[in-house]
C-alpha cells in the first residue's frame, strides 16, 4: 500500500509513487493510491449499482484474476459465455449469467469463477469512470493479482479488417505516450505503459497454424473521437483535405502506429498508476488506409470480434492452469503465477 499522506511535499510524494509504481502490495493485493478511501466508512461504486457497505465485495470478488473489459454489453456477455465453456465453469443448474451492475444502467458486468466482464462503453471518459470504479472493486475485495485486458474493436492502418492487435504501446493523436488530464485546474501527465511480458505472452499464444488471421504488434493510436479525431472525411464536420488525412496517418503509420481506437491511453495509464498488469487485444474492422466506412457485413464482423476473444480465452486458460500446477507442488497455498514465481526465485536464492 503507498505510504503516501497529506502531508507530503510533492517530491516526497512523487517519490513515492514512482517507488510504489507497477507493483502490487507484496500479498498481491492491488495498491491504493488515494489514502482517503481508507477513511471513509463505507465506499459507493456508484457506476457499478456496488458498494463496500451494501456489498461483501470480498466474497463476492475476491477470487477475481482476471478483468476482461469490451464496449458493448453484448459482446461482454458473449465473452463471458464463452469464457465459461473455455475454463469449464459451471453454473448451477436452472441458473443463467447475471448482469451485477444491471440497476446501474450504465455499464454491464459478468462474473464467470475467476473471470469479470466488463463493458465500458465508448470513449476515454466512460472507460476512465469504469477503471476507478474497478480498480477500487479490486482492492476492496483484496484480490491477488489481478490482470486487466481491454477486449477491443479498432481501425486499422496498413492492416487489413480481421487482423488482431496486441499493443505494445498507446499514443494518443499527438503521438504521446501519456494520458494527458486536467486535475484542480492543471494539466497532469500519466504515462500510458503496458506491460511488455504480457504482449509476448499474448502474441506466443496466437497460432498460425489454427488461425486464419494474422495477429500483429505495434503502436495503438487512442483518440477522442470517431470521426475528427481519427482523421476521417465522413464525419458531421470536416475541415481538412483527404491530402491531409493521408498524410496525417502515413505520418502515424511511419511513427509505428498500426491501428486506432478509443479507450487504450487512459487503460494503460490508469492501470499502469495503480500498479496493475494490463493488455489491449482488438481486431481491425477496416484499413483506414482505403476508407472511413466501417462495410464489413454483420456477420463478418461479429467473427472477427470473437477472434480476440479466442486469444484472451487461451492466456486466462493458460494463466489458471499454470496456477492449477503450482497449487499441487505448494499444496494449494498459492493463488496466482506472480506469488509463485516469488516462491520460485526465493527457493532458488536459498539453493
Ligand atoms: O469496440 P470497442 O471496444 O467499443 O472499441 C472501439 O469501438 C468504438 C468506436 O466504434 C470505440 O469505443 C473504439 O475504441
Ligand atoms: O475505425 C475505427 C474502428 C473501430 N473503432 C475505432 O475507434 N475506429
Amino acid at each position: 500500500m503507498t505510504t503516501w499522506s497529506p502531508g507530503m511535499s510533492d517530491e516526497e510524494a512523487a517519490k513515492e509513487r514512482a517507488e510504489a509504481d507497477d507493483e502490487y502490495n507484496f500479498d498481491g493485493t492491488v495498491q491504493l493510491k488515494n489514502p482517503h478511501i481508507e477513511l471513509m466508512d463505507q465506499d459507493i461504486l456508484y457506476h457499478l449499482a456496488l458498494g463496500s457497505g451494501s456489498h461483501d465485495l470480498q466474497e463476492m470478488f475476491g477470487e477475481i484474476k482476471f478483468v476482461c473489459l469490451g464496449g458493448t454489453p453484448n459482446r461482454m456477455k458473449e465473452f463471458a459465455y464463452y469464457i465459461m465453456d473455455e475454463i469449464g465453469y459451471k453454473l448451477p443448474a436452472g441458473t443463467q449469467l447475471q448482469d451485477i451492475s444491471a440497476f446501474s444502467y450504465r455499464y454491464s458486468m459478468y462474473k464467470v469463477g475467476p473471470v469479470l466482464s466488463i463493458s465500458h462503453g465508448m470513449g476515454i471518459s466512460s472507460i476512465g469512470i469504469l477503471l476507478h470504479e474497478v480498480i477500487k472493486l479490486m482492492y476492496h475485495a483484496k484480490c491477488k493479482d489481478p490482470i486487466f485486458i481491454r477486449i477491443g474493436t479498432c481501425g486499422g492502418i496498413g492492416i487489413e479488417g480481421g487482423t488482431v492487435v496486441v499493443t505494445n504501446e498507446s499514443v494518443d493523436g499527438q503521438l504521446r505516450s501519456s494520458y494527458e488530464m486536467t486535475v484542480l485546474g492543471k494539466t497532469i501527465y500519466r504515462p500510458a505503459k503496458l506491460d511488455q511480458k504480457l504482449v509476448r505472452e499474448f502474441l506466443a499464444l496466437a497460432d498460425p497454424a489454427q488461425d486464419p488471421y494474422e495477429t500483429v504488434t505495434g503502436k495503438t493510436m487512442c483518440t477522442y473521437d470517431f470521426y475528427e479525431g481519427q482523421g476521417r472525411l465522413d464525419g458531421a464536420f470536416c475541415d481538412y483535405t483527404e491530402a491531409d488525412k493521408m498524410e496525417y496517418l502515413q505520418r502515424c503509420k511511419d511513427f509505428g502506429v498500426i491501428n486506432i481506437e478509443m479507450e487504450s491511453i487512459v487503460f494503460s495509464a490508469l492501470t499502469h498508476h495503480a500498479g496493475i498488469k494490463a493488455a489491449v487485444v482488438c481486431v481491425a474492422l477496416l484499413n483506414r488506409l482505403n476508407g472511413d466506412q466501417v462495410m464489413a457485413p454483420k456477420e463478418v464482423m461479429n467473427e472477427w470480434q470473437k477472434r480476440p476473444q479466442i486469444l484472451v480465452s487461451r492466456f486466462i486458460r493458460r494463466q489458471l492452469a499454470k496456477i492449477g500446477r503450482l497449487n499441487k507442488v505448494h499444496g494449494g497455498s498459492i493463488k496466482s503465477p506472480r506469488r509463485f514465481k516469488l516462491v520460485q526465485q526465493e527457493s532458488e536464492a536459498h539453493e
